[in-house]
């Protein structure tokens, strides 16, 4: 292998460059391969092609050259009373120089559900390409990404190039429904986190056509309201009209919690929302964002603000809360006559600083119980919190948020925060208490968790070019900050004289 100093780094770059460009149909085939694997965590009945997927996930880190170890998760409980296992997690690591930075790399490869019937124009797991864009659930969202950080690490290797920085793994396959166990994974393996200095993200897309760089996160309380009326659904000629429906309560708690402005009616929910300071609100102004791009990429034709301030304002720093479903409701096509016995409505609540789980979960609680004493009904309401993660936001000083500016290089990346939320980025500040950045290669158009998801072959194959090269440039500032931390080199320095 080729240790660094054989090739001066401008032309290691460009041979890395060049490689990646050579290779990029390979690494379509590959992403072709993993969207294949219909991994969608939110079906226990797609558990096996989860559990595959992680596994091939971790026969290619271990191809690499890493070590690899799978950690085992438990059981998922479901709602019925039964259980599946839980994907396992991948915990690995390519070299241990203690000379080199350590980068540990998060992702995730369980996917959202997708179906054809959702208005996929494609199959969903069978990637397409179109008008140089990929097609596929989890092309963006996340398996696009990790596949670019692992070719990355596997084009240093063809070109049989000494890696400049030591690289961890940890990826996991319920990202997608709340990375249950993974604080807990991160808490029993401290040892693993010890030597790392710098944890790196792919999970997110960029604000406009620019590259950027991400330094914050909304967390999320996902919450469950489930209405039961009876044992089972019935006839509605035999008995609506008679009974209380678990449906019609259900909805009119539904309709109490945001009203059409997008204010959302809990009291007391915006009470811990950090105030906006002139400095933050200076902040907005800079900011690249064409208005008409993202609402033609959001395919509706009126958003709830009309000027850039206030729609980054209200995706990055204030809550919201959105209805998702009604599971139990009828669904289908045609015109089912049924009063379903039992409902559950599923909502969310995006999270800012300083917003605290457990005070937002009592004011929904105390919300729901209050307005559904109006109702007078006799049905069974229970509430339930399913997720909870927390912001996060980052120090854009920290030396990695250069390394990644200098990686990019032909512009200068938009640092920006970010409406949605990975659970795991405010838990890896809190419990490591290092450096977090998120480097998304993703397209602002890329239509994560929608139909028709993608990413294109450029973001795919320069964001490979953008991870190669972010290794070297991490490596150099880390190694002139070993130098100036070095108190031998310090010393050595000041007996020269300089
Ligand atoms: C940003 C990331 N790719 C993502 O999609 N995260 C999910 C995580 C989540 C939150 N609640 C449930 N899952 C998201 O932001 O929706
Ligand atoms: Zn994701
Ligand atoms: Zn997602």
């Amino acid at each position: 292998m080729l240790p660094l100093e054989t090739n001066g780094s401008e032309d290691l770059m460009t041979d890395l460059f060049t490689y990646i460009d050579g290779h990029q149909d390979e690494f379509v085939q590959s992403l072709k391969e993993w969207i294949a694997i219909p991994s969608d965590s939110s079906d226990p009945l797609l558990r096996k092609e989860l559990i595959k997927m992680v596994e091939i996930t971790a026969e290619r880190i271990q191809a690499l050259g890493a070590t690899v170890e799978l950690i085992d998760m438990g059981q998922e409980q479901l709602n019925d009373g039964q259980s599946v296992p839980f994907p396992k997690a991948i915990l690995a690591q390519l070299g241990n120089d203690p000379s080199k930075a350590t980068i540990c790399f998060y992702g995730h490869v369980d996917v959202q559900p997708a179906k054809m019937e959702d208005g996929w124009i494609t199959d969903p797991y069978n990637m397409t390409e179109r008008n140089e864009n990929l097609y596929g659930r989890g092309a963006t969202d996340n398996k696009g990404p990790v596949l670019a950080w692992i070719n990355a690490v596997d084009t240093y290797k063809a070109l049989n190039q000494e890696i400049p920085v030591n690289i961890k793994f940890i990826i996991e396959g319920v990202e997608e429904t709340g990375s249950q166990g993974l604080e807990d994974l991160i808490k029993g393996n401290s040892s693993f986190f010890s030597d790392v200095d710098y944890i790196v993200i792919s999970d997110n897309v960029r604000l406009s056509r620019k590259p950027a760089l991400t330094y914050g996160t909304r967390g999320d309380a996902y919450f469950f309201v489930e209405v039961q009326s009876g044992t089972k659904d019935l006839h509605s000629g035999t008995f609506g009209g008679i009974i209380h429906e678990s449906m019609r309560d259900l909805v009119y708690l539904l309709a109490n919690l945001v009203d059409s402005s997008g204010h959302i009616l809990i009291p007391g929910i915006y009470d811990d929302v950090s105030p906006l300071t002139e400095e933050e609100r200076k902040l907005y102004d800079d900011i690249d964002f064409d208005l008409e791009e993202h609402q033609n990429n959001s395919g509706v034709n009126t958003f709830l603000y009309s000027t850039k301030e206030e729609i980054l304002q209200h995706l990055w720093r204030y809550p919201c809360l959105s209805i998702h479903g009604i599971e139990g409701a009828f669904s289908g096509y045609g015109s089912k006559t049924v009063i379903p016995g039992k409902v559950i409505g599923k909502f969310s609540i995006r999270l800012v600083p300083d917003m605290k789980i457990p005070v937002v979960n009592k004011q929904v609680i105390n919300h729901l119980k209050s307005v559904f004493a109006k109702l007078k009904s006799p049905n069974k309401l229970v509430v339930t919190l399913q997720i909870g993660a927390l912001p996060w936001i980052a120090n854009v000083n920290d030396l990695q948020y250069e390394a990644a500016r200098n990686a990019i290089r032909k512009v200068t990346p938009e640092m920006i925060r970010d409406g949605s939320t990975i659970p795991l980025a405010r838990i890896f500040q809190d419990l490591t208490k290092k450096s977090i950045m998120m480097l998304p290669i993703g397209g602002a158009d890329d239509g994560e968790h929608s139909q028709n998801e993608k990413i294109s072959r450029s973001n795919y194959i320069q964001g490979t070019k953008i991870f190669a090269s972010f290794f070297l440039e991490l490596a150099k500032l880390h190694k002139d900050l070993q130098m100036n931390n070095d108190p031998l080199t310090i010393k050595t320095s000041q007996q020269n004289g300089s």
